[in-house]
């Protein structure tokens, strides 16, 4: 879980002295405050402040909260509000609170009651919203997930193995109106090719030598959810071509079937392969790749997320400290170190096995770096060449000003505010960091 320091807040308030006195206890609470006095600016510049809660008096200049509420939640489904309201404007706060707005306070407000409301809000926000992970891309891959969680496109996610390619299409899932229906996950790389057929579309009695009954594939079983194809680069190409035709007429027959059925699940694939690279090569059909990237979210290898790590690292150290029923209290310096140096080419999935194993195996109650790496002693573990504190710093802020600028498209200014620097800092930390603009 971050700390407040970490938290952001979009505040909306056009009362120079409420907002300077609302922004600073905020600043003084240690929340990351983005000040904007009219609905015009805070609607610029909110889905670039990927704020946690949003502030909003509900009488600003230029449009009322509501417009703003109206306009700001089909890009950020989700995104709390805490409306501050006159006491003419309750029967307002109330409407837009069955509308999904999270909570409003009426003027005057004891400033503790108000903290106590912000606070409640940022804590359920991050449960909600980190599930992904708290680094900004995987901030914007949640955001990406949330906006087209009730869109039935098709949502191809790519990323290397290990990753969280099904936790992302599983967190797409439960935030769609398909939450209640199946989640079927098939890796098609797993199933012998010789049986994906009948085990994707399902086959009659009689089909084939050893088919005894009927039998209801994935496809039919995913009914009223959602089918997640993982591989979807193995499938061989006869099976996409029956693929293609289920995603364009929705329309497929169980082997030896010869009845045409419907199908109503929702279609989500994932490849830890380059598709297009596949399709130049004939090996993947280039009309099927376009059917199913209608929408691609990428999921960052977790050697790019360094705050993801920390988050990781802690989540399952909990988790399996819970399972093990042992008490692991955290990392001694050098597991962290270790960690934050170390390449994860297995991803999520590779620090996940780690941890089980070092909260397994940890003599006492810090895991330590050979807990964590006993095979390959990356070099941070090695006393002769252990990093300095300087040297992990670069290193993390290096990473952490690379994302922010990938996120704002390489535009300086935005990622100095977004950092929270001035933008000579923000350029004098690029050179001294050896980052290119
Ligand atoms: N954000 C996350 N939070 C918690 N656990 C995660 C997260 N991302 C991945 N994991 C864990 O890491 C492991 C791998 O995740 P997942 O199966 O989603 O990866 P993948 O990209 O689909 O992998 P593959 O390409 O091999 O199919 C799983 O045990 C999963 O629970």
């Amino acid at each position: 879980m971050q700390s407040h320091s970490q938290a952001r807040i979009g505040l909306i308030e056009d009362d120079p002295i409420m907002g300077e006195s609302i922004a600073h206890r905020l600043d003084l609470e240690g929340y990351q405050v983005d000040w904007w006095p009219t609905g015009r600016e805070a609607l610029q510049s909110v889905r670039q402040a990927l704020p946690d809660l949003m502030i909003c008096d509900i009488r600003l200049p230029d449009m009322n909260g509501e417009s703003l509420f109206d306009k700001v939640i089909p890009d950020a489904p989700g995104l709390p509000f805490l409306f501050i309201t006159g006491y003419a404007q309750v029967d307002q706060a109330v409407r837009l609170i069955r509308a999904g707005a999270a909570d409003y306070v009426a003027k005057p407000f004891a400033m503790p009651d108000f903290l106590a409301k912000v606070e409640a809000l940022v804590r359920r926000r991050e449960i909600e919203e980190y599930t992904l992970g708290r680094s900004a891309g995987m901030r914007r891959l949640a955001d990406l997930v949330r906006r087209v969680a009730n869109i039935d496109s098709t949502v191809l996610f790519t990323g290397e193995s290990g990753s969280g390619k099904e936790v992302a299409a599983r967190f797409l899932h439960t935030r769609s109106d398909r939450a209640a229906g199946p989640f079927i996950a098939v890796n098609c790389a797993a199933i012998p090719r010789e049986l994906l057929e009948s085990e994707l579309f399902g086959h009659e009695r009689g089909a084939f030598t050893g088919a005894v009954a009927r039998h209801v594939g994935f496809v039919e079983r995913a009914s009223g959810g959602i089918l997640f194809l993982d591989e979807i680069g193995d499938l061989p190409l006869a099976l996409q071509a029956k693929l293609l035709r289920l995603l364009e007429a929705r329309r497929f027959q169980r082997v030896g079937g010869e009845r045409e059925l419907t199908c109503d699940a929702r279609i989500i694939c994932a490849t830890n392969v380059d598709l297009k690279a596949a399709a130049a090569r004939g090996e993947f059909r280039q009309d099927l790749l376009f059917r199913i990237c209608v929408i691609e979210a990428h999921i960052p290898p977790l050697r790019q997320r360094p705050e993801d790590i920390t988050l990781l690292l802690d989540h399952f150290r909990a988790e399996f400290s819970a399972m093990f029923g042992r008490h692991v209290a955290g990392y001694q310096p050098g597991a962290m170190n270790a960690a934050m140096l170390h390449s994860w080419p297995g991803n999520v999935r590779e620090l996940r096995n780690r941890v089980e194993r070092a909260v397994a195996l940890a003599e006492g109650v810090w895991i330590g770096p050979e807990d964590l790496f006993p095979d390959a002693v990356p070099d941070a573990v090695n006393p002769a060449s252990f990093a300095s504190l300087a040297t992990i710093r670069d290193q993390v802020e290096r990473q952490h000003i690379r994302n922010a600028l990938d996120h704002v498209g390489g535009k300086v200014e935005e990622a100095a505010k977004l950092l929270g620097v001035s933008r000579s800092t923000l350029f004098e930390k690029m050179r001294r960091l050896k980052l290119e603009h």
